[in-house]
């Protein structure tokens, strides 16, 4: 790219809709939503004027003030200052403002023109503040502020050509040399400032008399204490229902494909090592996680709509009380949300939690939430050993053990914050102090996209890292080859085998197995492995009619009820994800954090198991 490509940098408040700019501009994907706090680091792409200059723009954490109280506010001051080393300061400033809380957006607005930065300003969601019947004359405001001010509605397909065309005629132009920032970013007098907004207000924006808009009627039910609590948890239930309600047909679909691939490749070929790795390795242990994949689709369908409709900052806001009493604060919420999804994203959203020790808290408990690897795991222990059986006439049973193994991760995450806050002092009780958004309909694009990519993510991992791993399992679960006249199970004879048996000692309180243990093993990369790697172990060991049976159906009729809720108990705690363990390394900046992590989960994993197990079998369920 030629070195004398402008750099341009997008400034404003959270959930202004800068993100959404940025990707409407360079073609990009990177996440946007409906809440405060959703992009925490810088990002960076390439955009084309309609003349085909081209320039480099800046994603950037939204910010209320240029004096930074948390670590992605600080991304956003030193990129503006140039403070970042090796990163010269932009040329531009393209400040986003949302068009319908201009009060509190032009704040920023003001604080950043003395940085001495030309300026460009968006008044974004246009689209919303017409609909409201707003009206911003944006030549008067240009000529107060001094500089140009266009519309923009960064969720349609043109929404930012007023924006593109201005930047033509800037670059034209020729932008001007910045002048040094001023010395104390965040020294503008408040109460001036707050005048000023004032001022421009009343000169340039023109609103309707207010009226009860849809969303606070919404919010007077969704905030209730009682009901809000009551209509949070349904949304909920609802959720792990249709995880298994709605995904039934297509994981059928799937596994039936499955299915006749590797009778297909196994009555076609001849009996050898490759016939085995290919139905064995590959298609009993990859296709047994791919079923899955209908299942994650419905859990994201369902993260994607909370997101984007603007009910996640509400849920924040009913939770803050009862984090409070646990040490948490409700800051936490947000990460420990996405936490559902993976903890690795959820663990650096805790970039946007001011203090360090609420920001530990939450990264020490984030693995508990129960994320999307795990479903697979949960989803096939719960097909195998819980009957299909309608509960109070309305609810399945797998779809309420499924939402209680979440409800498990919650609260043992709850009562980990409160042991470790009580032990490491006091903090300071953060107020939560959050914009709640306008709820929005969700859009079926965005949503269809996101989807598109969950999918694409999962079945690349499958085809990728789970494949590898299986063919690797595969050659050490069948080499070296079992002596002829050998009695009992090849696997036991080969490298895999002996190894579980070593291990199965330690295991065996829990009720774990030497196949289990084997499974256990190649799981640490991926916690879904384990399911790849049952389906490889149990195929590879399947004698006679087994051969054929789905693992599911083999895993239900050798192993005790114990055993299966002692290894799904263990799934709820299990340290086992390395890109998790390296998220916490790199965001405290210590390894002896990341393997504090990793040894209180696995001690937490084994204690909680071997007491299921121990219940299980007492109870009598053998
Ligand atoms: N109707 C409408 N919605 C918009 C517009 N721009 C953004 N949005 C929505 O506003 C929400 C916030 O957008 P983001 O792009 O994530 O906001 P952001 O400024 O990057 O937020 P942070 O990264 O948290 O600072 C999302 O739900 C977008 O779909 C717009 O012009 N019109
Ligand atoms: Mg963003």
């Amino acid at each position: 790219m030629s070195a004398a490509a402008p750099r341009l940098a997008l400034l404003g408040n959270p959930n202004c809709g800068k993100t959404a700019l940025f990707n409407l501009l360079t073609g990009h994907r990177q996440k946007v939503a409906n809440y405060a706090g959703v992009t925490v680091e810088r990002k960076q792409g390439w955009l084309t004027t309609p003349q085909g200059r081209r320039a480099q723009l800046l994603d950037l954490p939204g910010t209320y003030s240029l004096d930074p109280l948390s670590q992605d506010e600080q991304v956003t001051r030193d990129v503006v200052q140039g403070r970042l080393a090796g990163e010269a300061r932009p040329d531009l400033l393209v400040c986003v403002v949302d068009a319908t809380h201009l009060q509190l957006n032009l704040r920023l607005v003001l604080e950043a023109q003395a940085q001495g930065l030309p300026m460009v300003l968006v008044l974004n969601m246009a689209d919303v503040a017409q609909a409201q019947g707003m009206r911003i004359d944006t030549v008067a405001l240009a000529a107060e502020l001094g500089m140009p001010v266009v519309p923009a509605v960064s969720v349609q397909k043109d929404g930012a050509r007023a924006l593109l065309e201005q930047l033509d005629a800037l670059f034209t132009q020729g932008l001007a040399a910045p002048l040094p920032a001023a010395a104390d970013a965040g020294g503008v007098d408040p109460v001036a400032l707050n005048q000023r907004v004032r001022e421009l207000l009343a000169l340039t924006l023109q609103v309707p008399a207010k009226r009860w808009g849809l969303s606070d009627r919404i919010d007077r039910f969704a905030l209730h204490p009682l009901w809000g609590m009551a209509l949070l948890a349904l949304l909920l239930l609802f959720m792990f229902q249709a995880v298994f309600a709605w995904a039934a047909w297509p994981m059928d679909a799937i596994e039936a494909g499955i299915g006749l691939m590797g009778q297909q490749v196994a009555t076609h070929m001849s009996d050898g090592p490759l016939r085995s790795l290919l139905v064995d390795g590959v298609i009993a242990g990859v296709g047994g996680v791919l079923v899955f994949l209908p299942q994650i689709l419905i859990l994201f369908f369902f993260i994607f709509v909370l997101e984007d409709s603007g009910y996640l900052p509400r849920a924040a806001f009913l939770m803050d009380r009862w984090m409070g009493l646990v040490g948490l604060s409700g800051r936490s919420f947000i990460p420990l949300l996405s936490s559902f999804a993976c903890a690795v994203p959820g663990i650096m959203a805790t970039r946007t939690i001011t203090h360090w020790r609420d920001r530990w808290l939450t990264i020490l408990v984030a693995p508990l939430m129960t994320c999307s690897a795990r479903l697979p795991v949960y989803a096939l222990l719960i097909g195998a050993f819980i009957p299909q059986r309608t509960v109070g006439g309305l609810f399945n049973l797998q779809g309420l053990v499924l939402f209680a193994l979440y409800v498990m991760g919650i609260v043992s995450a709850m009562l980990v914050a409160y042991v470790v806050s009580r032990h490491s002092g006091k903090g300071q009780p953060t107020p939560l102090l959050m914009e709640l958004p306008a709820y929005r309909w969700p859009s079926a694009r965005n949503i269809a996209r996101g989807l598109w990519e969950r999918g694409l993510i999962f079945v690349r991992r499958v085809g990728g890292i789970i494949l590898a791993l299986m063919v690797l399992l595969w050659f050490l679960s069948s080499y070296p080859a079992a002596p002829e006249g050998f009695t009992g199970s090849a696997v036991a004879h080969s490298f895999a085998g002996r190894l579980g048996g070593v291990l199965e000692p330690l295991f065996a309180p829990l009720g774990f197995d030497w196949r289990i243990v084997v499974a256990l093993i190649p799981a640490m990369a991926a916690r879904e492995v384990v399911v790849a790697a049952l389906g490889t172990v149990y195929a590879l060991s399947a004698q006679g009619e087994q051969v054929h049976e789905a693992l599911g159906a083999l895993i239900a009729e050798q192993w005790t009820l114990p055993t299966a809720l002692a290894l799904l108990v263990w799934f709820v705690y299990a340290p086992q994800c390395v890109a998790m363990l390296a998220a916490v390394r790199r965001e405290t900046g210590r390894w002896r954090h990341a393997l504090g992590v990793a040894a209180y989960l696995f001690a937490l994993a084994y204690l909680m198991a071997w007491i299921t197990y121990r219940v299980a079998g007492a109870w009598g369920a053998t």
